[in-house]
């Protein structure tokens, strides 16, 4: 997602947790950059032209036979490298050193002194504060490599300044490691002599170029449009660059929230002036899901049916524009960096934590090929681009909603029924929290049906109905949260409403588990 006249500084991923977090704090300060799975081809990486190449963190020793491995040649381009941790590790052990367990493991915090000065510490004070976590060090240096920094018990930076050859055993990535931002900042700015121009408005012009060039001058895209945030920055920027050769579908599952087929379509017609479609194929969604009540099966289907109805579609307007000779070859989706590392379809050495339905939902024999303008943004990123593209505030603040909406929300089996009652329940949690202003400062507020059935009594009456449970969680980027606070005065008038108008549901509990342990979303 390079382009020539940005700086680019590739990121290696052995599948650190922290890996996206290094890609974030380099484009902080206006750098792109972008993260890759270490067993990328050398010419691939090439390609991208970049600056300088960083070798994350991951899970694995590097003396294991099964460790994640990056082409040695990587070792040899003659570009400013660095290592990080297992990066540190893999350099040391590929370049002739050596690499065994640490006779004292290091997690947490740890004092680090600067030995020797070296153009990756400029600057910086002759002790750091940072953050370590491994249980391997290195022993014996490879040839050429010099001690730069060290903590009580071992090695914490080593350099070989001849072939431009730096690594660090802590994160300088994490907010914990203070000074990490200016330690990454020298790497990058000084050595590698990146520019700082990565900004959203070079973004949105090198964005702009290149899907023009992609798409060709007669070529068509869809583009899967939810009225989110993602999908609709992703479809300005693309009808920026075709114009009237991009049709938005927005497809109703059958498991949107209540009303929202309607809205959507006024606003992205109203305010964007979107070339849209709206398809209702709620009925084909639901006979599908019928019965299904395994998460993964939900999504799977899900994607499938998405892709499906966007063949459809795209086969129409296909049909209409075939005697002007013109093709539809493209499927624009507004897929984010979260969404692709959660399903880790990529990184080989990462764990699946669940198939979001745009990534590892797509089924294997898909037609269209793909655009995602913003597959390696986070979503704050997004969100300033859309403000410089002059979209409305409304927009821009919406949560975020998955693609699979209300059927990871219903746990168990999704019917008509449940999907009636969630949408009600869900239609008053939102009300209550924008009433009590916290809607934009909440990541996410929602009702979850839980396939629970408990004893009340309302008007003397015996009930026997379902339980909701409210989930309203804080996040920067919905990679970790934090259950939110609510005041009781806002759960109290969620719940008595809830229990009052929603026929279907007679207890209302609330989610108090943090991202992790859990998941945003219970399913
Ligand atoms: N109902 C829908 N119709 C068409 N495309 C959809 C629909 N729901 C999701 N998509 C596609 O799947 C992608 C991922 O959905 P996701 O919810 O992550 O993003 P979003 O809806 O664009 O933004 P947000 O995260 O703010 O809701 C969307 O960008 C869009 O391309
Ligand atoms: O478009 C999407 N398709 C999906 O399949 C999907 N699953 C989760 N989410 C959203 O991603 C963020 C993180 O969610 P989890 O903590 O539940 O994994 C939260 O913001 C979720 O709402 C999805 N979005
Ligand atoms: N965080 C890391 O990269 C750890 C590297 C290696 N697994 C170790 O424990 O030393
Ligand atoms: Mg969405």
């Amino acid at each position: 997602m390079s382009t020539p006249t940005t700086s680019t500084i590739v990121i290696l991923d052995f599948g650190s947790q922290y890996t996206q977090l290094i890609a974030r704090r380099i484009r902080e300060f206006n750098v792109f950059s972008v993260v890759l799975p270490c067993t990328t081809p050398l010419e691939k990486v090439l390609e991208l032209q970049p600056k300088g190449i960083i070798l994350s963190g991951g899970p694995s020793s590097v003396y294991d036979d099964a460790a994640p491995k990056a082409d040695p040649a990587v070792l040899a381009t003659g570009l400013p490298l660095l290592g990080i941790c297992y990066g540190l590790q893999f350099m040391t052990h590929h370049l002739g050193g050596n690499v065994v367990p640490a006779p004292a493991r290091e997690y947490g915090h740890a004092e680090v002194e600067v030995l020797q000065q070296s153009a990756l510490f400029h600057g910086l004070p002759q002790t750091i504060d940072v953050w370590m976590s491994h249980g391997d060090h290195a022993e014996t240096l490879a040839p050429g490599f010099q001690i730069i920094a060290q903590t009580k018990n071992a090695i914490a930076a080593l350099a070989n300044e001849d072939r431009r050859m730096w690594a660090v055993q802590f994160h300088p990535e994490v907010a914990h490691t203070r000074q990490g931002m200016e330690l990454l900042k020298n790497f990058v700015v000084n050595i590698c002599g990146a520019e700082q121009n990565w900004t959203p408005a070079h973004f949105i012009e090198t964005t702009v170029a290149r899907i023009r060039e992609q798409v060709g001058p007669a070529g068509h895209a869809i583009c899967a449009l939810s009225g989110g945030v993602d999908s609709s920055v992703a479809a300005v920027l693309v009808s920026k660059a075709i114009g009237d050769r991009l049709t938005c579908v927005f497809v109703n599952n059958g498991v949107l929230r209540k009303d929202e087929f309607e809205k959507v379509q006024r606003t992205m017609r109203e305010d964007l002036h979107l070339n849209l479609i709206a398809v209702d194929s709620s009925e084909r969604f639901l006979s599908k899901l019928a019965g299904v009540t395994d998460p993964e099966k939900k999504r799977k289907i899900i994607g499938n049916e998405f892709i499906a109805v966007f063949d459809d579609e795209s086969k129409k307007i296909f049909e209409a524009e075939k005697s002007a000779g013109e093709e539809i070859a493209w499927l624009v989706q507004g897929t984010l960096y979260p969404d692709v590392i959660e399903s880790a379809s990529v990184h080989g050495p990462s764990h699946v934590i669940k198939s979001h339905h745009n990534v590892g939902g797509l089924p294997e024999d898909m037609k269209l090929k793909l655009i995602e303008p913003l597959r390696d943004l986070f979503k704050d990123e997004v969100r300033r681009i859309g403000r410089d593209l002059d979209m409305p505030a409304e927009i821009l603040e919406r949560q975020p909603f998955p693609g699979p909406g209300l059927a990871v929300r219903i746990l168990g089996e999704v019917s008509s029924d449940r999907v009636a009652i969630l949408q009600e329940a869900d239609a008053i949690c939102t009300e209550e929290i924008k009433k009590a202003g916290l809607y934009r400062q909440l990541w996410q507020s929602f009702a979850v049906l839980l396939p629970v059935k408990t004893v009340g009594v309302m008007g003397d009456q015996r009930t026997y109905a379902y339980t909701c449970a409210i989930r309203a969680v804080e996040s920067e980027d919905g990679m970790t949260a934090d259950w939110a606070p609510l005041p009781y005065e806002v759960l109290r008038s969620i719940s008595s409403r809830i229990v009052s108008e929603v026929h279907g549901i007679n207890r209302v509990v609330y989610d108090i588990t943090s991202k992790p342990p859990g998941t945003i979303e219970w399913e």
